[in-house]
């Protein structure tokens, strides 16, 4: 294999970290999974958020994204990304004792779907935030649609140990402090981020492939599988493109990722500019609530990244606030696909992965990204999820064109550097052996998950709604099959008994109305200064 030229900056570091390894120990990792409850017939379950699994507004592992059927499980985080694929397996198992003859729908893409009034929107109570998250889903409904807002995804959170950027910083002879130091380096990760995360989207895409009836008729370009089911033959992730969840609204959004200012920046403007459309629809009809304002984003959770630089909230606390009062402290990966094949989605191979290649995204060097790469950034990543398996397909990189095979072999190997730490540091092979997956997925595509969802439904000459209601059974019949011990089990129950106590205090000790509670929130990140 060809030794791949590695800029002077990560080598630096490279040695660096190779001088302090028990760090490489001490990365934090968190996955949000998300999944449709369905009914036996694979259609959206239209019954309420289960009681037995707590109250969606303050159960922090077990809560509804967009739609009342839309659960999310969502894991501590821990150094060990084994102990995290732990702790969302078992939640998987508890939920599973307490749905019924209800099933978690196996993949991104949504299952058959009632008609969009028929999609239930997430309830969080009575008590003023719980209204706001309900009203900001009512104004996510009439400005995406309910049925966008069906599709699932895996979140994956992580962050270098803090103790490692000082070292940087020093061995640096940056005159930023730390916590500026901190934030300029998980931006700089995210424009690297933003450079080679089609990567991941070929490795991991596993969304090919829909229901028709989630298109609602709109016009596409897509070739018909059978009589329910549209696909493109090389696609990796619809779910990532501009069918799926994406939006036009927001495409000229994209902040630049060139300091956390400008990042901030760019969100304030977008929740704080209004956007003709919305405005022509008002926040109320017929005296009703209907989204909490006409700006471009209502909040920043509206703004739809691959790639989120995040920072723990204080109670009350808005995502702009936070970072903005105390830097990043990890990044939210938002791009992957629910694997249907694995039981919860994402697996231990496709963890040790990511680490390496957001480490290496963080430690290699990341020059500020101008329009022209911003740009073939972004349409290097539309290419492969639209068509990421296509034989001979070229991307682009500074311009110039490069077959995707080419360039994913370079990368892997210069990915290596940072798996061969890991490795080092924890004792064992993993990472390497992970990236050793990954290459054969890049020498033989029919190896990616992406491929072997249309395998597998060519094979059983299954429609989508067949293949991922057949796997959401398979799934939840390994989970039935071993249920928790009594004590998770009663651990899991008292979690949700308290989170339901939680809630109905809010609830009793709410004072203030509704409409000044949303002035306030709305005010309350206009007042800041970068
Ligand atoms: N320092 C950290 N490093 C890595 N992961 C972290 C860190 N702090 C928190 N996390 C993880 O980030 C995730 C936060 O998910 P959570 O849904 O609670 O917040 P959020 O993503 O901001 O909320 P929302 O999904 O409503 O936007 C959890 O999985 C948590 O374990
Ligand atoms: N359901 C979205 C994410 C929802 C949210 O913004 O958290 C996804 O597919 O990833
Ligand atoms: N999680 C999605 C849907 S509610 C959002 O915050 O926009």
């Amino acid at each position: 294999m060809k030794e791949y030229i590695l800029s002077e900056l990560l080598n630096r570091r490279l040695s660096l970290l190779g001088a302090n390894l028990p760090l490489l120990k001490q990365c934090l990792h968190g996955i949000e999974r998300e999944c449709l409850r369905v009914t036996d017939e694979g259609r959206l379950a239209q019954t309420p958020h289960p009681e037995a699994l707590g109250s969606a507004l303050t159960n922090e592992q077990i809560t509804t994204d967009y739609s009342e059927s839309l659960l999310e499980f969502i894991t501590p985080a821990l150094a060990d990304p084994a102990k995290v694929l732990e702790s969302l397996e078992e939640t998987h198992r508890f939920v599973y004792s307490k749905l019924g003859d209800e099933y978690l729908w196996s993949p991104s893409m949504p299952c058959t779907l009632p008609a969009e009034e028929d999609i239930p929107i997430a309830e969080y109570g009575s008590s003023n935030i719980g209204k706001l998250k309900h009203v900001y889903r009512k104004g996510l409904a009439l400005r995406y649609g309910r049925t966008m807002q069906c599709i699932a995804g895996i979140h994956y959170n992580f962050s270098l140990p803090e103790a490692l950027w000082p070292l940087l910083r020093e061995a640096e002879g940056s005159t930023e402090n730390d916590r500026d130091y901190q934030s300029s380096a998980y931006i700089a990760l995210i424009r690297n981020f933003r450079r080679y995360s089609w990567l991941l989207m070929y490795l991991f895409g596993a969304s090919p492939a829909l229901d028709k009836g989630f298109l609602r008729g709109r016009p596409h370009q897509l070739e018909e599988l059978d009589a329910e089911t549209l696909f493109l033959p090389y696609a990796t992730s619809l779910r990532m493109s501009d069918l799926g969840y994406q939006s036009n609204a927001q495409a000229g959004l994209t902040p630049c990722y060139n300091n956390l200012a400008s990042y901030t920046d760019s969100l304030r403007k977008a929740v704080g500019t209004p956007y003709p459309p919305y405005v022509e629809i008002g926040t109320h009809v017929d005296g009703e609530w209907v989204q909490l304002n006409t700006n471009i984003l209502q909040i920043e959770n509206e703004y739809y990244s691959n790639i989120r630089p995040k920072r723990v909230t204080y109670t009350g606390e808005r995502p702009i606030q936070a970072l903005t009062s105390r830097g990043v402290q990890y990044v939210e990966v938002r791009c992957l696909d629910i694997n249907p094949f694995l039981p919860v989605g994402i697996d231990l191979t496709e963890a040790r992965f990511l680490d390496a290649f957001l480490l290496f995204c963080a430690l290699e060097d990341s020059p500020q990204l101008d329009n022209g790469e911003c740009g073939q950034c972004t349409s290097n990543f539309l290419t492969v999820v639209k068509e990421g398996r296509r034989p001979g397909l070229e991307l682009h990189r500074n311009g110039q064109p490069i077959s995707l095979k080419d360039w994913a072999s370079e990368l892997i190997e210069r990915i290596r550097k940072l798996a061969n730490l890991l490795d080092q540091a924890q004792g064992s092979d993993e990472h390497a052996k992970a990236l050793d997956a990954q290459q054969a997925k890049v020498d033989d595509t029919s190896l990616t998950p992406s491929a072997q969802v249309l395998a597998r439904m060519t094979e059983h000459d299954e429609s989508f709604v067949q293949f991922s209601l057949r796997q959401s059974r398979v799934h939840a019949k390994t989970f039935r099959e071993q249920p928790l011990s009594n004590e998770k089990q009663q651990a899991f129950e008292t979690l949700a008994r308290e989170s339901l106590a939680r809630q109905s205090e809010l609830e009793r000790d709410e004072v203030g109305d509704f409409d000044l509670f949303v002035g306030a929130y709305q005010a309350s990140i206009l007042a800041i200064s970068s």
